[in-house]
């Protein structure tokens, strides 16, 4: 089965679960990394905005399937922490068809590192020593369609960059909401284009690449009058691994952009600084 397809069936599955009343013990503010339900309105990505017309489920790589969810990774440091799921009763199969995209997805994650390291004039293996734990969140989104008045400070994601590598987004098909940014300011539809998905670059991959590659911005509006998904995963080097410029990419000419801190510790105040404004 194809990656879009897996994708296809667990959005044929999250479409039935009652995310507008998931379980408020699951609520991303009372896990230590923000894994879990995220309501409506309660993370904001644009410092300018007033909060995002989205909620969502977060969760992260744990053992396979049939072994306990509660492990944690001691390599993840900071942003070591288990997933919370929803009960059986109320998502039925919910846990093992997520898990299974995000097996999938997290493979494509993985094989995106040798290509951009070798356009990077690296050996292809460059990042296999930094990427040994899947450091990967996937989101399930949901945009209720916005109606009415508009608040322009107030859409389904304001604008932003991702935070890890690369990010692979499943967009519901048929309904345009994505837009990125264009090098003149233009904001430009990224409309669903049936069997594919859309890859995002991310602040980690500007970090190692000290701003060679850029992350693009970019925003959702649901303006379609029905409901929107998206799946995003977001894939980074490991957690513990210090994102430090790559040699070739720093000269006198291009002198480092970023501070270098340790790819969990910029998840994480990313993270806090989206869901405690
Ligand atoms: O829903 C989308 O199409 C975009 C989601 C997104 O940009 C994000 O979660 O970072
Ligand atoms: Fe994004």
């Amino acid at each position: 089965m194809s990656l879009v397809d897996t994708a296809n069936q667990l959005d044929s599955n999250f479409h039935n679960v009652p995310i507008m009343y998931m379980d408020m013990k699951i609520e991303n503010r009372k896990s230590p990394n923000f894994k879990g339900y995220s309501p409506l309105l309660s993370g904001n990505n644009d410092p300018n905005g007033a909060g995002d017309l989205q909620e969502g489920f977060e969760f992260g790589w744990e053992p396979e399937i049939s072994q306990d969810s509660n492990e944690s990774r001691n390599e993840d440091g900071v942003m070591a922490g288990a997933n919370v799921w929803p009960s059986e009763d109320v998502a039925p199969g919910f846990r093992e068809r997520a898990l299974r995209y995000y097996y999938a997805a997290t493979g494509l994650g993985k094989a995106l590192f040798p290509i951009f390291a070798l356009s990077l004039d690296l050996s292809e293996d460059f990042f296999d020593d930094k990427t040994q734990h899947s450091a990967a969140l996937m989101k399930l989104l949901h945009y209720p369609p916005q109606t009415g008045p508009v608040d322009d400070r107030v859409i389904g994601i304001g604008a932003h960059t991702d935070w890890e590598c690369f990010t692979i987004l499943w967009q519901e098909p048929g309904i345009q909401a994505l837009q990125v940014l264009n090098a003149n300011k233009e904001w430009i539809n990224a409309p669903p284009i049936p069997g594919t998905l859309v890859i995002n670059l991310g602040d980690q991959f500007a970090r190692w690449t000290n701003g060679v590659f850029k992350s693009t911005i970019h925003r959702a509006i649901n303006r379609s009058g029905v409901r929107r998904y998206s799946i995003p995963l977001f894939f980074g080097t490991d957690y513990n691994v210090k994102l430090e410029p790559i040699s070739s990419c720093v000269s006198p000419e291009r002198p480092p952009k970023y501070e270098v801190i340790t790819a969990g510790d910029y998840v994480k105040a990313r993270l806090q600084a989206t869901y405690n404004h």
